[in-house]
């Protein structure tokens, strides 16, 4: 008999710059698809909703008080670590400097993106992004 996974709620921030460049940052040594670029956030603990993870991830991982939150879409992914259910939000005001607190590294972007790999649960919202800015989001040209 299978049995069905379990989703994984994550928060993910799309932290948009005012001349529209977005905050990608590296996934930390030791995590699944360490070194893959991807949008800051995390798992949403028990008891918090997808807000209050999203403001709790990018102090810890970033340094950044962010300001107002747009709930933007909702994606799923399967990796073969787990399930995970993505909470897109848009955030367009912040406090305080970055500050790399993971090891990360981190990039401005605009499209096309010139970071890769890029984490393919990521792929359906920067394809919806660049839509928005009438550009194109290939993931045939980040696979390697
Ligand atoms: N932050 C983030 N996670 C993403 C993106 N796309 C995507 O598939 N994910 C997946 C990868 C992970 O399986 C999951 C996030 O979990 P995580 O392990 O990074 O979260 P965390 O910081 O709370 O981790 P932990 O150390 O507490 O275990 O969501 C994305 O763009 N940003």
């Amino acid at each position: 008999m299978t049995q069905a996974r379990k989703h994984t709620e994550v928060a993910v921030g799309i932290l948009l710059r005012s001349d529209g460049a977005m905050l990608l940052s590296t996934r930390p040594p030791g995590k699944a698809y360490a070194g893959y670029w991807e949008f800051p956030g995390g798992k949403i603990e028990p008891g918090e909703n997808v807000e209050q993870a999203l403001r709790r991830e990018l102090i810890e991982e970033l340094g950044v008080t962010i300001g107002a939150v747009q709930h933007w879409k909702v994606t799923e992914y399967d990796y073969p670590h787990a399930l995970v259910r993505l909470h897109w939000c848009k955030v367009q005001a912040w406090d305080g400097d970055f500050e790399m607190r993971e090891g990360q590294q981190m990039a401005w972007q605009q499209f096309p993106l010139d970071v890769r790999p890029v984490l393919p649960g990521a792929y359906d919202v920067l394809r919806w992004l660049a839509e928005e800015r009438g550009q194109v989001f290939d993931p045939e040209v980040l696979s390697n």
